[in-house]
């Protein structure tokens, strides 16, 4: 059992019924369930249900979630390196269930690294709309780039900002926004025994002043008629019901709607909030509310479209002559120049100056010397449908393996140039053939040891 701190077990007894209590101490006892979520630009749901080689049963409040058995360990797996799954607490996947995105909103992740989160948004957008993926530590805003690469968004903007430059730069510019707030963790306690550690009642305190602020500027990225949802992984009320009633006083505009797949949940203490408790339920503890603003979503436009340069004659030949070669379409959109990195701009992107940038769009490649290299985003983010050359090993093969820790291969193909790799169909990176050889381009920061 893990060892939970005094102060908040005596809370929780103070605050549940003796019979609720002791079955809710009982679950430290019980393992944490493990999950991961499809990819829905890479797999439809049956077919990833037939192919996975693991034993998977489906999260039922999460369509495209399912549980896993931890001996299986699917992040070891090629699959995973493919982006065809995103490994995430089942508990987790409730938040942007209860958002609901749908292909061409604009949508805004205000904490978002690691990705959870955004990866499940940009599942549900697909190539129409926009994501905007904030994270205000510089160091895990790199996860959430290289999470979002692996899934294949294009559409996405990612920043590492504050929420209140975040608020000044997109007034009254998202449909939906998503606050998964940095939070106390009670909820975490049985799947990270370490977080007890870190736990005391200032935390609490500390952590709701935090989310008071961040909540405040994100209702100010909302469109009139636009979604929130605020979620926390913490049992507190001071952080989450308690929270919600502070929000909506401050802030009458906004009133709480129903989440959906509520039937799987528990009633929260404040009317259409839930909670999610692991003694009723397989997942870890969490608390949401969907919050909707008042008004209509059709309205005002606020912000600036970013104004782009045109490429240069000579980048545009450069580019036009690897999509050729290597592609059977060349990107349509906006493309911007960033020192030699290539982007295509999602649609509807807003200017950028001044803003902490980790990502404007789709990362197509570098332009150097008169060439132009592909990005493994490139890579990752490409339908089968859209290479010319593609060299294809079984998950189980030692190839694959082979190029996941960045050996040359040798191929007595004819073919010669950029080629996708690929497992089981699944893009994993780039390789060039060159003379009998496959040069490996899998990125050097993830190949395996
Ligand atoms: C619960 S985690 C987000 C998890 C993420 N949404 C996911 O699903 O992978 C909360 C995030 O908020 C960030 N954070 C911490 N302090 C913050 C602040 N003052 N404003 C905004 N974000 C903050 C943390 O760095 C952390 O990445």
């Amino acid at each position: 059992m893990t060892a939970l701190p005094e102060r908040f077990v005596e809370r929780m007894k103070r605050t549940m019924e003796e019979e609720e209590a002791a079955s809710f101490f009982a679950s430290y006892d019980e393992n944490a369930a493990h999950g991961l979520r499809l990819n829905p630009g890479k797999i439809s749901r049956d077919g990833f249900t037939d192919r996975m080689p693991f034993s998977l049963t489906p999260v039922p409040w999460c369509p495209p979630g399912f549980y896993y058995n931890e001996e299986d360990r699917p992040g070891k797996h090629p699959y995973h390196a493919a982006g065809v799954y995103y490994i995430q607490e089942p508990s987790a996947m409730a938040v942007i269930e209860a958002l609901k995105p749908e292909p061409g909103d604009r949508v805004l992740d205000l904490c978002a690294a690691p990705g959870g989160k955004s990866t499940h948004i940009a599942g549900y957008l697909g190539d129409r709309g926009l994501l905007v993926a904030n994270e205000i530590h510089p160091t895990r805003v790199k996860a959430l780039s290289e999470n979002l690469e692996r899934w294949g968004a294009r559409n996405i903007l990612v920043t590492n900002e504050t929420p209140d430059r975040m608020a000044e730069r997109f007034p009254a510019f998202f449909d939906k926004i998503v606050v998964d707030a940095p939070c106390s963790g009670e909820g975490m306690f049985r799947k990270l025994p370490e977080a007890c550690e870190d736990w005391s009642e200032e935390k609490v305190a500390h952590c709701a002043s935090m989310q008071t602020d961040i909540l405040a500027d994100a209702a100010k990225m909302l469109k009139p008629g636009g979604v929130m949802v605020y979620s926390t992984c913490t049992f507190a009320e001071d952080e989450n019901e308690r929270q919600i009633e502070r929000f909506l006083a401050a802030h009458p505009e906004f009133s709480l709607d129903p989440v959906a797949q509520q039937e799987y949940f528990t009633p929260g203490k404040l009317e259409h909030t839930v909670r999610l408790w692991p003694h009723k339920l397989r997942g870890e503890g969490h608390f949401l509310a969907r919050l909707r603003k008042s008004g209509d979503t059709e309205a005002l436009e606020t912000v600036q479209e970013e104004k782009v340069k045109p490429l240069s004659a000579d980048v545009r030949r450069v580019f036009e002559a690897f999509c050729r070669e290597a592609l059977t379409f060349t990107p349509e959109g906006r493309y911007a120049l960033f020192g030699d990195q290539l982007y295509l701009l999602a649609d509807g992107l807003p200017r950028l100056n001044r803003l902490k940038i980790s990502r404007a769009g789709w990362h197509l490649g570098t332009v150097k010397k008169g060439r132009f290299e592909p990005s493994h985003a490139m890579a990752l983010a490409l339908k089968p449908e859209e290479w010319k050359s593609g060299v294809d090993f079984s998950a189980d093969s030692e190839e694959v393996l082979r190029y996941l820790r960045g050996e040359t291969l040798f191929w007595d193909a004819a073919g010669k140039g950029w080629t996708i790799v690929t497992v089981d169909g699944f893009p994993l990176g780039w390789g060039k053939l060159v003379q009998g050889q496959l040069k490996n381009h899998y990125p050097k920061g993830l190949r395996m040891l």
